[in-house]
């Protein structure tokens, strides 16, 4: 009886080295087409893309690609006067996520006089619930998502004072299963992505003692396929930004020596398009800015010294990190 484990083959003829200049070119010249298919129906979540492109291009030192001011410009015209928050795009409404990515955007420039500071501090500390958990909009529901997107946001900003820390960490706390990893609410299944978002509250809360690290950095080992590739899931297919949830997450649980690391960036250099440019979820299909950074971003954290070292915590580069005087916490 053969068991088939759900992965991908890598094929020979495929990249073995990184193509910075083909993924500079790409970055560059993406959503400059407004009327292409692919950049109208990504306007809900265009800040999070202006996040991941100008993110990527500061991993490869290419920055001055992007067109800063139209950039700053729009991240102020997204911001809602009444409730602070920031909306994906010009019309809609105002977000945790959104306003996340405005606010690493603008950290990266180092311009984040060019939003209301307070105004965010009061739409952020607005979602915080009585368990301490918090909402995503006025409509959203809880998830530990938006817990990581308060904090990550709030300490940008300096202002950790403005919610109630202990009570967000006791709710993140609550939310970790027997496996020792993390869900989007109390009694949820873990989840790689949930995981990076709940050891990311607890790096800049300074609170992963809580943690049980070794059980959990045994399940997000366990996530890597022989292609070399991780899961999010047991049972799933490999997927490069998973690459990044499962080693940011062993990264600041200074376990990321448990995976195969050769094994692994051969998977990421197997994802990059040679002809588009670009990293795309699996070798061969579509690249996207999304993927694009995570792909880089891993090899970043695989020690690639073509590429500008990331913090794992923030998914930023170091030196902004560095600027802004964060010192989230990682275990020893
Ligand atoms: C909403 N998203 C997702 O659900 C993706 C979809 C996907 C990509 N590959 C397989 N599925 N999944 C995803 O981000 O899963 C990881 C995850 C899940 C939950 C929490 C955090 C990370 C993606 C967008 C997307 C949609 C469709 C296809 C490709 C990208 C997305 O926006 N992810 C978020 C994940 C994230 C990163 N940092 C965070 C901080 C706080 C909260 C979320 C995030 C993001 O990148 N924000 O900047
Ligand atoms: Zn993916």
């Amino acid at each position: 009886m053969s068991f088939k484990t759900k992965d991908v083959v890598l094929s020979e003829d495929r990249p073995k080295t990184l193509l910075i200049q083909k993924h500079s070119d790409f970055l560059a010249a993406y959503g400059l087409n407004k009327d292409d298919y692919e950049f109208c129906m990504t306007e809900y979540l265009r800040m999070s893309g202006i996040y991941w492109s100008l993110t990527a291009m500061e991993l490869m030192d290419q920055s001055s690609r992007m067109p800063k001011e139209e950039i700053i410009a729009f991240i102020t015209s997204c911001q809602d006067s009444e409730s602070g928050g920031i909306s994906a795009s010009n019309g809609h409404d105002p977000h945790m996520l959104y306003t996340l990515s405005a606010v690493q955007v603008l950290a990266m420039y180092d311009r984040l006089d060019a939003i209301d500071r307070e105004g965010v501090v009061r739409f952020v500390t607005s979602l915080q619930q009585e368990d301490g958990s918090f909402i995503g909009d006025k409509w959203g529901e809880v998830d530990t998502r938006f817990s990581f997107c308060a904090v990550m946001c709030l300490s940008l900003l300096h202002r950790l004072d403005a919610i109630n820390v202990n009570k967000a960490v006791d709710f993140v706390l609550s939310c970790m299963n027997f496996d020792g990893g993390f869900g989007s609410k109390p009694g949820s299944e873990s989840h790689a992505g949930l995981i990076y978002c709940c050891v990311g509250t607890l790096s800049i809360c300074k609170r992963m003692d809580a943690l049980k690290a070794d059980e959990l950095a045994w399940w997000l080992c366990e996530r890597q396929l022989p292609s070399g590739g991780l899961n999010g899931r047991p049972e799933k297919l490999p997927d490069l930004c998973y690459s990044w949830w499962v080693m940011s997450s062993l990264s600041m649980l200074n376990r990321i020596h448990w995976v195969d690391k050769k094994n692994l960036e051969q998977y990421i250099l197997a994802c990059q398009d040679a002809e588009t440019g670009g990293f795309s979820d699996r070798p061969g299909d579509i690249t996207d800015p999304f993927h694009t950074l995570f792909g880089l971003a891993g090899l970043s954290l695989l020690g690639n010294s073509s590429i500008k070292s990331v913090n794992p915590t923030y998914c930023m580069p170091q030196e902004t990190i560095d600027r802004l005087k964060l010192e989230p916490q990682i275990l020893y």
